[in-house]
């Protein structure tokens, strides 16, 4: 075990958040985030763009009086596997959606550039947007529809990777509300559903939301479907007024590489520029868009049972990085190492690792799932990100519940580290793991940053749901 390694039994978990997770494993806890204009001025300033403050620096404390948006956020084209082109510029699309009339003036705001007093490190965003309406009756309100193209126009890496890292911290420090993932099992079709719910506040926004999301490892052969598909419903904290529908496949993919990067940025050496892939599966893609946010990767090794997703892989990012296939030894002796496998049977022992690199075990999220071997856990500063979910159905899930593994193995949760209570790498480790199973709070997060960018850049389709 590493020097300074302690436990992190869960009743060290902050009252708050345990007491939630402990007693419900049913999603009670609902409601969003970004406002309504029309209902509340206040809560609308709470609507965050990062790209914003960009063009404007900080120190400004110019007014403006519309909520254009002009940047693009994020410049760089994704593909998933299914083929499909890259999303067009959102902004670009606007004509070729329905829009509601009445939503322009519900989004449209007015934008407030931060001044030097509002900033802040991590998670900086940039300005606020806020509503130039006044409170009233709620009336002519409207949903978002967000397909998969909206959210991965409107999901700057940069910005996805600070949310998240806010979102731990938010956890961490009790400001989060999030029952633990319950499962309903499909054993019959290799399958099963998440639900997944949370409200988190940070110190300059809060968000709410539950994504309704599934695991079925045979949809890619049997369906031509993706594996894990998601469903995000994101709502108003103060009233519950859902605020968008979005598509929660996408959004998964992009806070679980951005999890991954705020992981790598505690964890792995300072000059890391190598990483490994083993599984090259729709989630191995935001793992590289995500960790080279926080690292100077330039060489990729990627592995998996099929080489046509590797070659797909090798394929889309060939042009940006020296990427290859290679074996899981290979994979394991870069810097940083991402497990994006559903295996149960571990496929990465001590010697396919090298000796100071980071794993970021991605894909052990139900019981039974394990990808390293008990020695590489046991011997690594391990880090998890939620003690409930992950000793029921993280990487450390098996020898947990055989007792090969102990509470005192567990050096910390990351919220503790990206919060500052605990240190990340210091130059007495070795390998270093984290282990993560999926926290909602992540999908909150990342709906608050597509929603904040969608609807200022109105993309999407906004519909009357409730009628009111
Ligand atoms: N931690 C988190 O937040 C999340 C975890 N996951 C989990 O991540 C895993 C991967 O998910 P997806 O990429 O969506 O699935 P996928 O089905 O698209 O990809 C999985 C890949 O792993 C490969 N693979 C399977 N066994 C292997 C082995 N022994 N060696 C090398 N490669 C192997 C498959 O060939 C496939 O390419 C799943 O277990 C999923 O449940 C998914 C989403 C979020
Ligand atoms: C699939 C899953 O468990 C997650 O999105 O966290």
């Amino acid at each position: 075990m590493t020097a300074g390694k302690q436990a992190r039994p869960a009743a060290t978990k902050t009252t708050a958040s345990i007491a939630l997770t402990v007693a419900s494993f049913t999603s009670t806890q609902f409601a969003g985030a970004i406002k309504i204009p029309t209902l509340d001025r206040s809560h609308s300033d709470r609507v965050l763009l990062r790209e914003d403050a960009l063009r404007h620096p900080v120190g400004g404390e110019e007014e403006e009086d519309d909520c254009e948006a002009d940047g693009d956020p994020e410049e760089e084209e994704h593909e998933d596997l299914r083929d499909r082109e890259p999303p067009p510029d959102g902004a670009e699309r606007e004509d070729e959606r329905h829009r509601g009339d009445r939503r322009q003036d519900a989004v449209c705001s007015h934008v407030r550039h931060l001044g030097p007093q509002d900033h802040r490190v991590p998670g900086d965003y940039g300005c606020v947007a806020r509503s130039k309406c006044s409170p009233g009756v709620p009336s002519d309100m409207e949903t978002l529809l967000l397909a998969n193209e909206d959210v991965d126009a409107n999901t700057p890496m940069a910005e996805l990777v600070a949310a998240i890292r806010d979102a731990f911290v938010a956890y961490e420090r009790g400001n989060a509300q999030m029952p633990a993932k319950s499962y309903i099992d499909l054993p019959q079709y290799n399958g099963d559903f998440r639900s997944m719910p949370a409200y988190l506040s940070t110190d300059e926004w809060d968000a709410a939301g539950i994504k309704w999301v599934n695991v079925h490892p045979d949809n890619p052969d049997s369906f031509d479907l993706p594996t894990v598909m998601g469903t995000m419903i994101y709502s108003d904290p103060e009233n519950a007024y859902p605020l968008a529908i979005m598509d929660g496949t996408e959004l998964t993919m992009k806070r679980t590489g951005a999890a991954a990067a705020v992981a790598t940025d505690a964890l792995a050496v300072e000059d890391a520029t190598s990483l490994g892939i083993v599984g090259a599966g729709v989630q191995s893609y935001t793992q590289l868009e995500a960790i080279s946010e926080v690292r100077d990767i330039t060489e990729v090794v990627v592995s998996d049972l099929r080489e046509e997703r590797v070659e797909r892989f090798v394929a889309r990012f060939g042009d940006e990085f020296d990427v290859r296939g290679g074996t899981i030894s290979e994979a394991g002796h870069c810097d940083v190492l991402s497990t994006v496998t559903p295996v149960e049977d571990p496929i990465v022992g001590p010697r396919d690792l090298g000796p100071h690199t980071h794993v970021n075990a991605m894909g052990a999220d139900a019981a039974g799932k394990h990808e390293l071997a008990d020695e590489v856990l046991l011997a690594a500063t391990l880090v998890i990100d939620d003690y409930a979910q992950t000793t029921h159905s993280g990487e450390i899930n098996v020898p947990w519940s055989a007792g090969t593994l102990g509470d005192d193995d567990i050096y910390g949760e990351i919220g503790e580290i990206v919060a500052g209570e605990k240190t990340g790498r210091t130059a007495a480790d070795d390998v270093t793991v984290f282990d993560s199973t999926g926290l909602a709070i992540q999908d909150v997060a990342a709906a608050h940053v597509v929603y904040a960018h969608a609807s200022e850049r109105e993309n999407g389709t906004a519909f009357g749901l409730l009628g009111v």
